[in-house]
């Protein structure tokens, strides 16, 4: 619905306004505009950053080329109308949470800025189990795994101290955007990010100060803390047509975003599948987290907003096992002399898969373990000379991905939270039918799928909700 607006300095023609949602994931950037009046989706588009970087070194390192990610999020972004562009009224940006990439405040606010970092992601395995134990124990509810970022940053302090003297900020990859965004000279991070690097009190909205210190960690390098639906700033300077000045929030969790798109009832819970898998339900609002951390628990508390938690069953198998498969098929079929493009054996492996009803191989599927069991990686079981075509792996797989996630989060753990729906999201459920399928089967609530259910839509939506669409709301820093 066109509405009269003041913009900026002036009041313009009858003309939408949109909100930008970026979303910086593992494997694509998703960029939305939402129409600010009717909330709808005016126009999305999805590029995947083809990032990933390979361990060289042999440390289980999972990192990825921070200059490809920004030059696919800015050609995601220059795919968008020019025309709709003028008229973004504020920015919002998620993105993969847990991972740390370092720069330099000095040669910062430039998107080609030399001194800057990979990204060491969420799936990064170089903290092995002792190293994390030999760590101070958090002052908080939240435990320490792998990939985390302040666990990679005392990595860096134990093996290569001389590689974080070259850098002055730290963040997660969305916050590296808001803050060339806005030219900001530091790094401000809301309780969402911060919880997913650890040794974060999301209580007191404390990093644990006193614990890092006592072990030497680079303070420096914490991120400025800012509540989750807030201001970060203002863009300084016009972006694809976006104006000059234009607000822009501090940045958000993908996970929390992808809650935010679909989640409308208390007796909802949101399965997002997209790289990682997440399944989750919101916390009664007088919900206090425990004092200390549960390492083995397949459940953790995330901040949503405010003093709100959402209870979370984080699988690091999720879309990632199948392109892991995609991936050993293309390696496979090259040393054969085979080609065939990955969205073709994505459509070949969902069409075989659905053609095989159900399949009595079983697959565990945890390539990455589980951040409460690291050492259960996957295994394939009741092998038959009769069930090795490629629609029973496949089902066997995407059936095991929901099996690991329903041991994390039981459906009778759903049905005690009073859980009567589950809402679908993200773009791995929503490409894969065989997916669907076995969440239907796997659980025992109805299964409805959000439309537009991902975490750019989830992210404009906070901006929408919190600031509405004025110009010059005021921002947290200036
Ligand atoms: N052509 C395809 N058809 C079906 N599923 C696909 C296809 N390409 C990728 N996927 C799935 O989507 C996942 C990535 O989803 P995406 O939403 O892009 O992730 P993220 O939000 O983590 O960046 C992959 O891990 C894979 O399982
Ligand atoms: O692990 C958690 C929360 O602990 C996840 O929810 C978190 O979003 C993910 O690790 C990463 O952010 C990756 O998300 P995605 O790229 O798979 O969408």
């Amino acid at each position: 619905r066109p509405a009269l607006r003041m913009s900026r300095s002036c009041v313009t023609a009858i003309m939408p306004s949109y909100i930008l949602g970026l979303d910086v994931g593992t494997t694509s950037i998703k960029a939305v505009l939402l129409e600010s009046d009717s909330k709808s989706v005016a126009a999305s588009q999805s590029l995947a950053t083809a990032s990933d970087i390979a361990d060289s070194n042999g440390i289980k390192a999972k990192e990825q080329d921070t200059a490809r990610i920004l030059d696919t999020l800015n050609r995601c972004v220059g795919l968008l109308s020019k025309d709709k562009l003028q008229h973004v009224c504020s920015i919002g940006v998620s993105g993969q949470m847990h991972g740390v990439l370092f720069w330099n405040a000095k040669s910062g606010c430039d998107w080609s800025s030399g001194n800057l970092s990979q990204l060491i992601t969420w799936q990064d395995g170089r903290c092995s189990n002792s190293f994390l134990s030999s760590l101070p124990k958090p002052n908080s509810h939240l435990s320490v795994a792998t990939g985390f970022g302040c666990a990679t940053i005392f990595w860096y302090m134990k093996h290569r101290p001389e590689f974080l003297k070259d850098f002055t900020v730290a963040g997660t990859i969305q916050d590296y955007v808001v803050s060339m965004l806005c030219g900001l000279d530091r790094c401000l991070m809301t309780p969402q990010n911060a919880a997913s690097w650890g040794f974060y009190n999301t209580s007191s909205g404390q990093w644990n100060m006193d614990i890092l210190n006592g072990a030497g960690f680079p303070l420096h390098l914490l991120p400025q803390c800012v509540p989750s639906g807030e201001l970060a700033g203002h863009t300084r300077s016009d972006w694809h047509g976006i104006p000059a000045g234009t607000p822009v929030g501090a940045a958000l969790g993908d996970f929390q975003c992808a809650v935010y798109s679909c989640l409308s009832a208390q007796t909802d819970a949101v399965l997002n599948i997209s790289t990682s898998a997440q399944l989750t339900f919101a916390m009664p609002a007088d919900f206090k987290p425990p004092d200390s951390p549960q390492p083995e628990s397949s459940i953790a508390f995330f901040p949503y907003f405010g003093s709100s938690y959402l209870a979370v069953a984080a699988s690091l198998n999720g879309g990632n096992v199948l392109a892991t498969f995609v991936e050993m098929l293309t390696g496979w079929m090259k040393e054969l002399g085979v080609e065939l493009s990955e969205q073709s054996l994505y459509e070949k492996m969902i069409g075989c898969a659905l053609e095989q009803e159900s399949s009595d191989l079983t697959v565990s599927p945890t390539i990455l373990g589980e951040r409460h069991d690291p050492f259960a990686l996957a295994r394939v079981t009741n092998i038959s000379a009769c069930n090795l075509s490629l629609g029973h792996v496949t089902r066997a797989l995407c059936h095991g991905i929901l099996e690991n996630l329903a041991s994390m989060m039981p459906p009778e753990r759903l049905r005690q939270a009073g859980v009567n729906r589950i809402v679908g999201s993200g773009s791995a459920l929503a490409r894969n039918e065989v997916l669907r399928q076995e969440v239907e089967r796997v659980f025992s609530q109805s299964v409805v799928y959000g439309q537009n259910a991902d975490s750019a839509v989830g992210v404009a939506l906070v901006l929408c909700d919190r600031l509405g669409s004025i110009d010059g709301a005021s921002p947290v820093v200036k």
